[in-house]
């Protein structure tokens, strides 16, 4: 199929504000719209279901830990460096195995990868449950980063793949729905099983293993994406699966967009090469990729994980200083944004995937400024006592609560009654772990009542229900729009050839940002303080909003073989684009194919 058909496409790309409106009546890509929506098979909605227990493993394994963290740094004597060794490690592994999982998904296919993925998450929860020693914990962490960094990449591709168009954005961002749900069933596991002080962990990090099973036996059964198969030239077997997946729809009109869509990459693109090079060097991938990845690391700098991270501290700075109701507590953060991410797969076919985005990201400011004013109105209790400290720390120079806690070598250590925070005193941390201090009264604290509190990370406060009520706003901003979209458009604005690649590449950016942001959270609190960190992070996201309305083109309602041609045009043009409900592309067929109809113009048809 001649460069002439794919330079006409390419024309009708850049007429592309005409072919975006007005919807034709009875026209041939239209109907096979209109018969898909009208049956959706059973069986595409299992798939679905299968594939994202990948991003169910991903929530849950990235959320276990914190609650797992309260029983294994006292059962294993953890050091802040440990402690920090489990958390980030997984993460680590995750951006490298997604980073490579682009390889891995063109070679062998997003069945097999996705049975890896599951293989690796059973393999990893063994190790962690048996672990007899931290060293052993943290090859199982590291191997379960691993499964979740090839599942990351995978599962929305895979989902993508075989929905059809009118259901893809439901089905992908049901995907990110089961993370946020993996996180919230993490933070039930936890609470349950905290009160196992002993060996407790064992269950929370090993429980993994029962949906990565689950996965692996369902996968074994379900096919590959018949968009791999044909691009690997086995047209049969494609052709059976897409029969399959479509329950008995005329499948040919589809059969041959794919087909007649791989024929034109490789025309135009050749077939040889580095991926990645040739994703920078054509220019509606490079801008794709830009699109994607830049979407990504907004989420990231968005904060969301040390929101989740946060919500655990500013439950101890309102006075939950049990850890068990903590973990209970802290729960109810990982559910809001679960229900949230819930309406966001009810919104994104309704609304849109940019307009959902765009709307929300306006909250995220507002409900990050918000948590930054309030916290910066919180009263930082003073320093009362000035205990003797012979090792000359830092510690004795603070006057009040935050400078002290914000400190990493000093804690806060106080006592309380109903009039407030009274003989406080400022001191060292244990090198041994961050519970208790170096020495003096919180060095050996009991659980007895008249025993002083120990607050390494947060100040005592009586207006932190506020905050908490703040974040959960944030989360209901975030959830729905930029917790979800940046998987779900990722997993559809590349062409076949470059989606494996694109899609290792942004989730690989969405990891490195997340180990980036939650490894220097402290470190910016330090020097910003908290309501500082916050102050930033809505700064971040007002740069995200503006990348947002300038480049995120909306691909609701396309095939995925004809969203390549919204990257036809300059990179930030695309807020151009008439986005409202009632824009259509329409197609003519030439030659069996799809194409953006550019005009009206008879020699547009062969
Ligand atoms: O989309 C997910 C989701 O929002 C999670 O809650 C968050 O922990 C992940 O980092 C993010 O990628």
């Amino acid at each position: 199929m001649s460069n002439r058909t794919g330079s006409r496409r390419q024309k009708a790309a850049e007429d592309g504000e005409r072919s975006l409106i007005g919807p034709p009546s009875g026209h041939a890509g239209e109907s096979v719209r209109d018969q898909d929506a009208s049956t959706t098979p059973f069986f595409v909605y299992l798939l679905a279901f299968f594939s994202a227990l990948g991003g169910f493993l991903f929530g849950y394994d990235t959320g276990v830990v914190s609650g797992a963290m309260l029983l294994l740094k006292k059962e294993m004597h953890l050091s802040a460096l440990w402690q920090e060794l489990l958390v980030s490690s997984t993460v680590g592994a995750a951006a490298l195995s997604a980073l490579s999982g682009g390889f891995l998904n063109g070679w062998l296919g997003r069945r097999i990868c996705i049975l890896i993925a599951s293989f690796i998450f059973c393999g990893g929860g063994i190790v962690m449950a048996v672990a007899l020693s931290k060293v052993v914990l943290l090859v199982g962490r590291i191997t379960v980063g691993l499964g979740i960094g090839i599942a990351s990449m995978t599962v929305p591709v895979y989902i993508a793949e075989v929905s059809p168009p009118h259901l893809r954005g439901q089905l992908v961002t049901i995907n990110s729905l089961f993370i946020t749900g993996g996180q919230f069933i993490a933070s039930v596991v936890d609470g349950a099983f905290s009160y196992l002080s002993h060996d407790g962990w064992r269950y929370m990090l090993g429980l993994s293993i029962l949906p990565a099973v689950l996965q692996f036996f369902g996968f074994i059964f379900l096919p590959e994406s018949p968009r791999w198969l044909l691009q690997k030239g086995r047209s049969q077997e494609a052709r059976q699966v897409l029969g399959r997946i479509r329950g008995g729809q005329n499948i040919e009109e589809e059969y041959d967009t794919i087909r007649t869509s791989i024929e034109e990459e490789e025309n135009e693109t050749g077939s040889g090469g580095v991926v990645i090079l040739r994703i920078l060097s054509y220019g509606p991938t490079r801008r794709a990729l830009i699109v994607g990845c830049g979407l990504q690391m907004f989420q990231q700098l968005s904060g969301i994980n040390t929101v989740m991270y946060y919500s655990a501290t500013i439950l101890q700075m309102a006075g939950v200083r049990e850890d068990k109701q903590a973990i209970w507590l802290a729960g109810a953060t990982s559910a809001t944004n679960f229900v949230f991410t819930l309406v966001g797969v009810w919104l994104v076919e309704r609304v849109g995937r940019r307009k959902l985005t765009l709307g929300l990201l306006k909250g995220v400011v507002l409900t990050l400024l918000a948590v930054g004013f309030l916290l910066s109105a919180q009263h930082s209790p003073p320093v009362t006592l000035h205990p003797v400290d012979f090792h000359n720390s830092t510690c004795r120079l603070y006057e009040s609560c935050e400078p002290c806690m914000l400190d990493p070598d000093c804690g806060f250590c106080y006592l309380e009654n109903d009039a407030g925070v009274f003989n406080s005193s400022c001191v060292p941390v244990s090198p041994a772990s961050t519970d208790s201090a170096a020495w003096g009264r919180c060095s050996n604290r009991t659980e007895e009542s008249f025993s002083p509190y120990w607050a390494y990370n947060y100040c005592p406060t009586s207006y932190s229900w506020v905050v908490l009520l703040g974040l959960i706003l944030y989360l209901a901003s975030f959830a729905p729009g930029m917790g979800t979209m940046p998987w779900t458009v990722n997993s559809e604005i590349y062409p076949l050839w470059a989606r494996s690649t694109g899609n290792a590449c942004s989730a690989g950016v969405n990891w490195i940002f997340n180990v980036l942001v939650s490894l220097t959270f402290l470190h910016v609190a330090e020097y910003l303080t908290y309501y500082g960190a916050f102050f930033l992070y809505a700064g971040l996201v007002v740069l995200g909003l503006l990348f947002v309305l300038c480049c995120l083109p909306e691909t609701k309602g396309l095939q995925l073989e004809e969203i390549e041609n919204l990257f036809a045009r300059r990179l930030c043009s695309c807020g151009d684009l008439p986005a409202s409900d009632d824009n259509h592309v329409h197609y003519i067929r030439v030659k069996g194919n799809n194409y953006l109809h550019s005009d009206n113009d008879a020699s547009d048809v062969e």
